[in-house]
């Protein structure tokens, strides 16, 4: 499946630089002109996770994959976008096929660098692109409610709920509320769901800041962090620029650089891990002496949905998953030392997967 992060914010802010970092390329064509960016670039980063190495150490695996997450460069949005201003609406549609926002805003003081708005204001710029996305939800519900009238009249179950959800939402978003403030029971949360709002869409502002102020952050920062707080929203504190310089050293190289700007890990990773966190995912892993994988699930996943994650008939012939929990594998020394002390179970259907379990799956073909 795959779960996907747009990379979202005004023109100019360093969205580009951003996701050549985390996709250590320059597939994304990165410059001091506002609109660089057109068509949007797609790119899978690995997600960082200490515990595969220390499983694929253990297990003497070959070789070591980890899960993947896809990151979107999206063209800069501006006032006016939902009405075609800018690059307008297309840029919109990228937008709702993803699972999350990561809304890039300049923390940076640069004058060499043109802010589109002509000062730093990192609130001021997260309002003006929340208030894009918040009409563009008005004007995709406006179309929507008149595309399922009939069927509405006519008694169709679904349609009669998703005109109530429709209409839950536009009177939030008619009082200038982003529609993930709406409260959704979880019979409607499927329907909910797939309407695609771009303002249910969680948001992890990402504070660019300039390179000096990578570990400490700055008064911009600061203020991000208390919108983000009030929202209950995230948010991280990164300079694409360094991230963008780390990026192209190997990993000795990466580690004294970081340590002379006195920072203790890549602001990528922590930017990785909190969309992670920000979508409630969580990292199941299969060892042996082949590789050593992480795989993607939600939280709260059942073991043969999980098992789907590697192959649909995973799932379909599902019979049981051996299970060593993290913890075990690790403190006993690996499968057979926990086998033998009685850690590893045998969990069935109804099991929900935990987050950093070591899995075997049983299956019919
Ligand atoms: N932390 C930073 N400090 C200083 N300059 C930066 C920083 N981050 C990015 N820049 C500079 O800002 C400029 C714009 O960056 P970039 O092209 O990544 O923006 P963008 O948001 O993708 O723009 P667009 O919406 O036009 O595609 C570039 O010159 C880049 O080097
Ligand atoms: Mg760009």
């Amino acid at each position: 499946m795959g779960f996907k992060m747009g990379i979202v914010g005004l023109p100019n802010v360093g969205k580009s630089t951003l996701f050549n970092a985390l996709t250590k390329t320059a597939a994304a064509q990165a410059a001091n002109f506002p609109f660089c960016t057109i068509e949007p670039n797609v790119g899978e980063v690995a997600v960082p996770d200490a515990r595969l190495d220390r499983l694929a150490e253990i297990a003497g695996s070959r070789q070591i994959i980890p899960t993947r997450m896809t990151f979107v460069d999206i063209a800069g949005l501006v006032k006016g976008a939902a009405q075609g201003e800018g690059l307008g609406n297309q840029f919109l549609a990228n937008i709702r096929e993803t699972d999350a926002i990561a809304h890039v805003l300049r923390c940076f003081e640069d004058g060499d660098v043109t802010h589109v708005e002509g000062r730093v204001d990192p609130v001021a710029d997260a309002e003006t692109i929340e208030t894009e996305l918040m009409l563009a939800d008005l004007e995709s519900i406006e179309k929507r409610l008149q595309n399922i009238i009939r069927k509405v009249r006519g008694g169709d179950k679904e349609a009669v709920q998703q005109q109530r959800l429709l209409e839950a939402a536009k009177a939030a978003l008619e009082e200038g509320r982003p529609a993930r403030t709406v409260a959704v029971d979880d019979d409607d949360m499927r329907a909910w769901k797939m309407l695609q709002l771009l303002t249910t869409k969680p948001v992890l502002y990402v504070c660019n800041v300039s390179e000096e102020e990578a570990a400490t952050g700055n008064a911009h920062s600061a203020k991000v962090a208390e919108m983000a707080a009030a929202q209950g929203n995230s948010h991280v504190v990164i300079s694409a620029r360094i991230e963008e310089e780390i990026s192209q050293l190997d990993d000795e190289e990466a580690a004294m650089f970081l340590d002379e700007m006195g920072l203790t890990e890549a602001g990528l990773d922590r930017l990785i891990r909190a969309g992670y966190e920000l979508l409630h995912l969580e990292t199941y892993f299969t060892v042996g002496p082949k590789e050593a994988r992480a795989w993607t699930i939600k939280t709260g996943t059942s073991a043969p949905k999980a098992a789907g994650v590697i192959h649909g008939d995973f799932e379909k012939g599902f019979i049981r998953a051996e299970t060593i929990a993290y913890d075990d594998f690790v403190s006993l020394g690996g499968e057979q030392p926990a086998k033998d002390a009685g850690k590893m179970r045998a969990e069935g259907k109804g099991y929900i997967v935990k987050d950093g379990d070591v899995l075997h799956f049983l299956f019919n073909t």
